[in-house]
């Protein structure tokens, strides 16, 4: 059935009308203040996404939010600004009228209490009184506006009758939209499924407005309990960005959005949001409040199309709809991510050696795999550097010395020992000695398995990547008869790492004397 709304004309049954609340239950939250500037920032990126109504702010509760409903009411011209006041506040609605005066498209939004908790404990106030402020409050909005809404706070603790008492009252006095907030993130999917129901069957007049559901995440039901009040009947849904809002957050509207779009099959309802606009809008509120999204957030977090495990990474390359339910752009993203970790297999290490530039051989990949594997075990995050520093290692072909295994014992009280084994020329070479140091022991070791008369003109460290878990790359530089090399190692062990490129700069010292070649500045 079609509803003839003030706002919006014609309201479709299969559409839901978006209402984000960000500016007013989303500041709520402890520590999410926001400026005149930037509200009004967020105000502009919501009004792109297509958000049908933005709640700019609660007009009375201070000159600085009166002052942002106002300049936002001058600002946003496609959507409706709104204004929040209670029902019974002496000041709320002349104040809320006034903020929103400017707007093409303006509601007032007035609540009160309607659960007898609230009434007895909050309000100190009689059902009675309550009915008589929601029909005060809405004809007092009506004078500036034909938007108007109305909402029985801690709706959904509300006895039954007496909800469907008060709704008739807002009805019947000048509301065009109903919202039964879930005030204290209490009420579970198939209740509050039924209380839109029940309402919408028992309410005279219920046929005639836009009834809308505002649910809190106390016990992470947020989204669970909007979308059931959709099948119930709400057709106007209440939501904040990223999901901020009292205590544990409102409903998100990313989740929101994208769970209908997802799930039309089931869902069957239009909006107006361009989701290619999620992730910069979200961003754009945790840049303006300094609080970042939990990495594993649906949809806007920066795992939420990130891959580590192999097996999905396979599946993933192979097609992406086996793991992802929907596709990165659709919502902002650029794309998937594959990230190598312990959890990796080959596809996705193979395809970031591509990705980088390698063409290796099956048995190169297998053997830069096997360290890798080795690497990510010590690493919490391997990057795109590692893996380069990695295979660089790794590519060395010609090689007559290889590195095989290190172990070190040093420290303060004795002597620094290095047990070193190296492939020479197909064979393997041991050599367990002392030295001043580890790198000092694990470089003697090296002279002892291979003797050579070269000199270390330079040795230097430094990390490929950030992190004490970061791989340490050295560089060696040996001289011999005027022949001077550069050897280069990276490992997560800085000893290894001086050992590998110890080795690399021998082997290049191998080559120059095999092939005769004259003295030289450098390698
Ligand atoms: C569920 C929600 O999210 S509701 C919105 C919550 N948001 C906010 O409270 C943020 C803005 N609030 C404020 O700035 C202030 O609380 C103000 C300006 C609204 C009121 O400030 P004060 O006058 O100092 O009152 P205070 O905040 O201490 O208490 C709230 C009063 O409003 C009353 N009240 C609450 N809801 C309503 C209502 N819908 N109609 C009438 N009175 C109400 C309370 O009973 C209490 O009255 P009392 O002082 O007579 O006991
Ligand atoms: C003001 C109302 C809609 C509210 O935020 C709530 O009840 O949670
Ligand atoms: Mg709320």
């Amino acid at each position: 059935m079609t509803i003839n709304h003030p706002s919006f004309g014609p309201v479709a049954d299969d559409r839901v009308i978006i209402f984000d609340t960000t500016l007013r239950d989303g500041e709520q939250s402890p520590g999410f203040s926001m400026n005149l500037e930037e509200k009004i920032r967020m105000a502009k990126a919501l009004e792109a996404l297509g958000v049908d109504v933005i709640e700019a702010g609660f007009p009375v509760a201070s000159p600085g939010d009166f002052e942002s409903v106002q300049k936002i009411a001058e600002v946003v011209r496609e959507s409706v600004v709104c204004g929040l006041a209670r029902s019974g506040g002496k000041r709320d609605i002349e104040a809320a009228g006034e903020a929103i005066a400017r707007a093409p498209r303006r509601r007032i939004h007035n609540f009160i209490s309607t659960s007898p908790l609230h009434m007895k404990y909050k309000l100190r106030m009689e059902p009675e009184t309550v009915l008589e402020l929601i029909a005060e409050g809405n004809r007092a909005s009506r004078r500036y506006t034909d938007d108007v809404q109305w909402s029985a706070e801690d709706g959904s603790r509300t006895e039954p009758d007496f909800l469907c008492r008060c709704v008739e009252t807002a009805i019947r006095h000048g509301a065009t939209t109903i919202n039964i907030p879930d005030t204290v993130g209490f009420t579970t999917p198939e209740e509050l499924q039924a209380i839109f129901a029940m309402l919408r069957e028992r309410v005279p007049g219920a046929d005639g407005v836009i009834f809308s559901t505002h649910n809190h995440n106390d016990l992470g039901l947020g989204v669970a309990n909007t979308l059931a009040a959709v099948a119930g009947g709400a057709r106007q849904i209440e939501c904040t960005i990223n999901g901020i809002g009292e205590r544990a957050g409102n409903a998100a509207l990313e989740e929101i959005v994208m769970a209908i779009r997802t799930r039309r099959d089931r869902i069957p309802f239009v909006n107006r949001i361009d989701t290619p606009q999620l992730l910069s809008v979200s961003r754009l509120l945790a840049t303006i409040t300094g609080f970042d999204v939990q990495p594993n957030k649906a949809i806007v977090g920066r795992n939420a199309f990130a891959h580590e495990s192999g097996i999905h990474q396979d599946g993933i390359l192979k097609n992406a709809a086996t793991y992802e339910i929907m596709t990165p752009e659709s919502v902002g993203w650029s794309k998937t991510s594959l990230v190598l970790g312990k959890h990796s297999g080959r596809a996705a290490f193979r395809d970031k050696l591509r990705a980088l530039g390698y063409a290796l051989g099956d048995n190169k990949v297998q053997d830069a795999f096997e360290r890798f594997k080795v690497l990510a075990d010590q690493k919490k995050t391997v990057f795109d550097d590692d893996i380069r520093a990695l295979v660089d290692d790794e590519t060395r072909d010609h090689e007559r010395i290889r590195f095989v295994s290190l172990d070190v014992r040093a420290g303060s009280r004795r002597p620094a020992e290095a047990a070193l084994e190296l492939l020479v020329d197909g064979e393997i070479r041991k050599a367990e000695v002392t030295g001043n140091g580890p790198v000092d022991a694990a470089f003697t070791a090296i002279g002892t398995i291979f003797p050579h008369e070269a000199t270390l003109a330079l040795f230097s460290i430094g990390a490929v990547t950030e992190g004490t878990d970061a791989q340490a790359r050295t560089t060696v530089r040996l001289q011999e008869a005027g022949k001077m090399v550069d050897g280069q190692g990276a490992d997560a062990d800085t000893v290894v790492s001086a050992v590998r490129a110890y080795v690399h700069a021998l082997n290049k010292l191998l080559v120059k004397r095999e092939r005769g070649e004259p003295e030289a500045l450098s390698a």
